[in-house]
């Protein structure tokens, strides 16, 4: 019984494409667009993050790797998205399933009104029974900007869109201790609690094939950005994505990531995960037990060191004084002026700026807790 609940698949590239040739990989587009349409039909909302552009325009192009030039990529990217989505669209069509084509780029998401904006429209392409069918925008998103991976953006529209599930598939069938093809005796690894993730040890080495760009450590680090969110986090085989109905109904395929309750509201969400921190600030141990635990806002007490430039308002990371991030934050100050005040108790923040400021750093509404490290 899904009772309208929200599925997110993500198919990366080594699963789009034969791994030497870049050849499509007809047969596996079909069977997932057949599985992604009954989904839809049994009443699932569904959204496909598609990798593929540039693999796909480099197939168009005859060219025999990957380029490594930005302007290139985002050259041969133009030309692949378009074949991408002309793939898509006539096999959908021919189930009668209307698609719909969203380009993202991080900016999005980190302005709060395209924030919105960008749920609003999922929204109403659900409404009308439509799969959007998303990838980065490659040929606009410039290196300071860009998601880098569709691991990450995947895992993004899942927390905006609060969905439930975020599937990702990938031509391995599960996360394993190693990378299996480096190290045949790699254990699998089938559950990952989310309590366990934060301090997962696997070898996440680099992607299996040319045309990917991911590898396992860009999906671990969606398993972060979407348990946080509240989101079931799935790694199965792109080679079967009939996988996706088993795993709904119950079977356990894969490698399932359990999310952490979902408390935080819209609003936090885009604060830990659509904004781009800006800096870090590293607490003592009395600032991190108070804001995890007391649930309490950042006082400039609390903080031991500050990197970064930013300005009032900005987002950043907070960090124990390891370096371990714990928190997101929007901070009432810039970054100077929390190098005066660190340390410092609230009531002489006037006294050494100049000026009545906010009695906290960050207020605890404007605070978003990512993992406890007690
Ligand atoms: N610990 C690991 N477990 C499983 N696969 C791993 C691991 N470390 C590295 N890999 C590699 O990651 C690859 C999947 O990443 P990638 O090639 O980027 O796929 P995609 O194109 O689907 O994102 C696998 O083919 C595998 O070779
Ligand atoms: N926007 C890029 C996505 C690159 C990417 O993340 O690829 P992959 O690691 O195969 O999922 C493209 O379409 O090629």
């Amino acid at each position: 019984m899904n009772d309208r609940q929200t599925i997110v698949i993500k198919i990366g590239t080594s699963s789009l494409t034969h791994p030497t040739t870049g050849q499509l990989a007809l047969s596996t587009i079909a069977t997932l667009v057949e599985t992604l349409t009954q989904l839809r039909q049994m009443g699932y909302r569904v959204v496909l993050v598609s990798s593929g552009a540039v693999g796909i325009g480099c197939s168009r192009l005859n060219l025999t790797e990957r380029p490594k030039k930005m302007s290139l990529k985002q050259a041969v990217a133009a030309v692949g998205q378009g074949r991408l989505m002309r793939i898509y669209d006539d096999l959908f069509s021919g189930l009668g399933q209307a698609i719909a084509q969203i380009l993202l780029t991080r900016r999005e998401l980190m302005d709060r009104s395209c924030y919105v904006n960008a749920y609003n429209t999922f929204e109403e392409l659900f409404e009308l029974g439509v799969i959007p069918v998303v990838n980065e925008n490659d040929t606009v998103a410039v290196d300071e900007l860009k998601f880098g991976d569709n691991d990450t953006l995947s895992a993004l529209v899942a927390s905006l869109i609060e969905a439930d599930w975020l599937f990702i598939l990938t031509d391995v069938d599960r996360l394993y201790s190693a990378d299996p093809r480096l190290f045949p005796h790699a254990q699998p690894i089938s559950l990952v609690r989310w309590s366990e993730l934060a301090q997962l040890q696997v070898e996440a080495g680099s992607s299996g094939s040319q045309w990917g760009t991911g590898g396992m450590a860009t999906k671990l680090a969606a398993a972060r950005i979407a348990t946080s969110a509240g989101v079931k986090m799935v790694i199965t085989s792109g080679k079967k994505p009939e996988n996706i109905s088993k795993i709904l109904q119950g079977e356990e395929l894969g490698t399932q990531f359990e999310p952490q309750p979902r408390t935080e509201n819209a609003r936090k969400r885009w604060i830990a995960y659509g904004l781009l921190p800006m800096g870090q600030l590293y607490l003592d141990e009395g600032a991190v037990k108070a804001i995890c635990i007391g649930g309490k806002s950042l006082l400039a007490a609390g903080i031991i060191n500050v990197k970064g430039d930013f300005t009032a308002s900005d987002a950043v990371q907070l960090c124990d004084r390891q370096g371990n991030e714990i928190a997101r934050g929007l901070v009432n100050y810039s970054s100077n002026e929390i190098e005066r005040l660190k340390g410092q108790r609230s009531e002489v923040i006037p006294k050494l700026l100049g000026y009545e400021g906010a009695e906290t750093v960050i207020h605890r509404d404007n605070l978003v807790i990512l993992s406890v490290s007690m």
